[in-house]
C-alpha cells in the first residue's frame, strides 16, 4: 500500500450528491472537534485510508524501539535471566491484566496466550466440565450459528471429547433455545462478517437462568465498545489482540476465566505453565490457581511484549469515548454511502440500531461478482477495506486512529468506483 495516495474529492471522481459538500464540511468539523484525534499520531499510518483494523490493527509507534530492547538487551544481554528480571514469565498475567482493563474484567482473570482458536478450545470443554458436575444430562453445545469459522470447527471438537452434541442457532435466540439440556453457549459478541452487536447481558442472563454456562468470542468488541464482563456476570470469554488492540499480525490471544470459576477451571490442555509449581517438575499435574491456570506451554514472548508496548496507546482513552466514536464514525459513512452510491448497488447488512451496531459497517453488493473486483479497485486507490466472499465489503473502522475525513473521502471513492463499473 505505500504507494497509495489519499484520493482527493476531486481525484477520486465521484459526483457529491447533492450533500457532498455539506457532508465534507461537516466531517472536517468532527475532526476538529474529536477528543481522540491526536492518538493516530501514536501509530505508523500513511496516506493511505486504513478501514481494515477489524482484520489487522495499525503498528502503534511504540512497539518497534520496545521490541528492539526487548532483542538486543533483555535477549542479547540477560538471556535466561530475562525470564525473571525482565518479568518475562509473568507477562501472560499482567497483559491479561491490562487487556482486561479494556473488557470490564477486574485484575486475575484475563490470561494472554495462545490463539483465540486454542482458547476457545480451553474454554469450551472447560465450560462442559463445569455444567456437567451440575448435571450430567447437559449434553448440548449451542453455537452461533454465523459464528467465525473457527469456534464452529474447534466446538464439533470439544463436542466429541465431551459426549455433546452441536446445535447451531442463531445468536439472536440463544436466549430461547437455550434448555435444561445446554451445557454452554458460545456466541460471538460482535458478528465478523454484519457487525452486528449481539446483546451480551440480556443472552448472559438468560443463559444462566437455564443453568448453563456462556463463552463470548470478543474479537470483534475489544477495543471497540465497553464489554462488561464482570458486570455482567461472564462466565469464560475469549478474543484476539491483533484487530482493535493493534497487536500486531500473530498477536497472542486471551482468555477471561470469571473468578468464581477458577476453581472449577480444569484445562483441556494442562501444561506445565499452568502448574502450581512449574519448576517444580512432578510428574503429577497440579492447577495453579486463578488465571494462570489457563495457560499451556512457554508463552511467545516477543509477540507478548510487542503486545504490551502496544497497549500503551490506551493510557488516557476510556472505551466509552472510544464507542461514541466508533458509532459517529460508522453513522457517517452509512449516511455518505447513500448520498454518494447509485441507488440500488450497495445494501448496508450492519444494523442501523445503535445498540445493534459494532465498530464496522459491511455493504452487500447487488451485482453478482462484483465486491471482489471493488474492494480490489478501492485498495488501488488508497482505500483499504476487505472483502468476504461472496458478496460483502467490510470497512473497519479504528476510532484510535481513523478520522471523519478519511471516512467521508472513503464513501466518495466507493461512489466512483461503482459508478465506474
Ligand atoms: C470472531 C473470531 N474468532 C476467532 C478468530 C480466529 O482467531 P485465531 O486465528 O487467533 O485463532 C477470528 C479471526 O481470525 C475471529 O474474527
Ligand atoms: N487472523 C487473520 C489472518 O491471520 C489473516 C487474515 C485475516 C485474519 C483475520 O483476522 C480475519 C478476521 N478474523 C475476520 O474477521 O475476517
Amino acid at each position: 500500500m505505500s504507494d497509495a495516495t489519499i484520493p482527493t474529492t476531486e481525484s477520486a471522481g465521484a459526483e457529491p450528491g447533492p450533500r457532498g459538500t455539506a457532508l465534507a464540511d461537516e466531517a472536517a468539523g468532527l475532526d476538529a472537534a474529536d477528543p481522540l484525534r491526536a492518538k493516530r499520531d501514536a501509530f505508523t499510518l500513511d496516506d493511505t485510508i486504513y478501514l481494515d483494523g477489524n482484520s489487522l490493527g495499525a503498528l502503534p509507534r511504540a512497539v518497534p524501539p520496545r521490541l528492539a530492547d526487548v532483542i538486543a538487551r533483555e535477549w542479547g544481554e540477560l538471556r535466561i535471566r530475562s525470564w525473571e528480571e525482565s518479568g518475562w514469565w509473568t507477562a501472560p498475567e499482567r497483559i491479561g491484566d491490562r487487556v482486561g482493563r479494556l473488557i470490564g474484567a477486574a485484575p486475575g482473570q484475563v490470561v494472554v496466550g495462545d490463539s483465540t482458536s486454542v482458547n476457545v478450545f480451553k474454554a469450551v470443554v472447560a465450560a462442559v466440565r463445569i455444567a456437567q458436575e451440575r448435571g450430567a444430562h447437559r449434553d448440548q453445545i449451542l453455537v452461533d450459528e454465523a459464528t467465525f469459522p473457527t469456534d464452529g470447527y474447534i466446538a464439533e471438537s470439544a463436542a466429541r471429547m465431551t459426549g455433546c452434541t452441536v446445535r447451531p442457532v442463531a445468536a439472536g435466540d440463544v436466549p430461547t433455545a437455550v434448555g435444561a439440556r445446554t451445557a454452554v453457549a458460545l456466541v460471538n459478541h460482535v458478528d465478523y462478517r454484519t457487525g452486528r452487536l449481539h446483546d451480551l447481558p440480556g443472552t448472559t442472563a438468560a443463559v444462566h437462568t437455564a443453568g448453563a454456562l456462556v463463552v463470548w468470542d470478543l474479537c470483534h468488541s475489544a477495543g471497540a465498545l465497553p464489554v462488561g464482563l464482570d458486570a455482567h456476570g461472564v462466565d469464560l470469554a475469549v478474543g484476539c489482540t491483533y484487530k482493535y488492540l493493534n497487536g500486531g499480525p500473530g498477536a497472542p490471544a486471551y482468555l477471561y476465566v470469571a473468578q468464581a470459576h477458577q476453581p472449577r477451571f480444569d484445562s483441556p490442555l494442562p501444561g506445565w505453565n499452568s502448574h502450581a509449581d512449574p519448576f517444580g517438575m512432578a510428574a503429577a499435574y497440579t492447577p495453579a490457581d486463578g488465571a494462570v491456570r489457563g495457560r499451556v506451554g512457554t508463552p511467545d514472548i516477543l509477540s507478548m511484549l510487542a503486545l504490551e508496548a502496544a497497549l500503551e496507546v490506551w493510557d488516557g482513552v476510556t472505551i466509552e469515548d472510544v464507542r461514541a466514536k466508533s458509532l459517529a464514525l460508522t453513522d457517517l459513512f452509512l449516511r455518505c454511502v447513500e448520498d454518494y452510491v447509485p441507488a440500488g448497488r450497495v445494501r448496508s447488512i450492519t444494523p442501523a440500531a445503535h445498540a445493534e451496531r459494532g465498530s464496522q459497517v459491511a455493504l452487500r453488493c447487488a451485482a453478482a461478482g462484483e465486491a471482489g473486483e471493488v474492494m480490489a479497485e478501492l485498495v488501488r486507490r488508497g482505500v483499504v477495506g476487505d472483502f468476504r466472499r461472496p458478496d460483502v465489503l467490510r470497512f473497519g473502522f479504528t476510532p484510535l486512529y481513523t478520522g471523519y475525513a478519511e471516512v467521508e473521502r472513503a464513501a466518495r471513492v466507493l461512489a466512483a468506483v461503482l459508478k465506474e463499473g
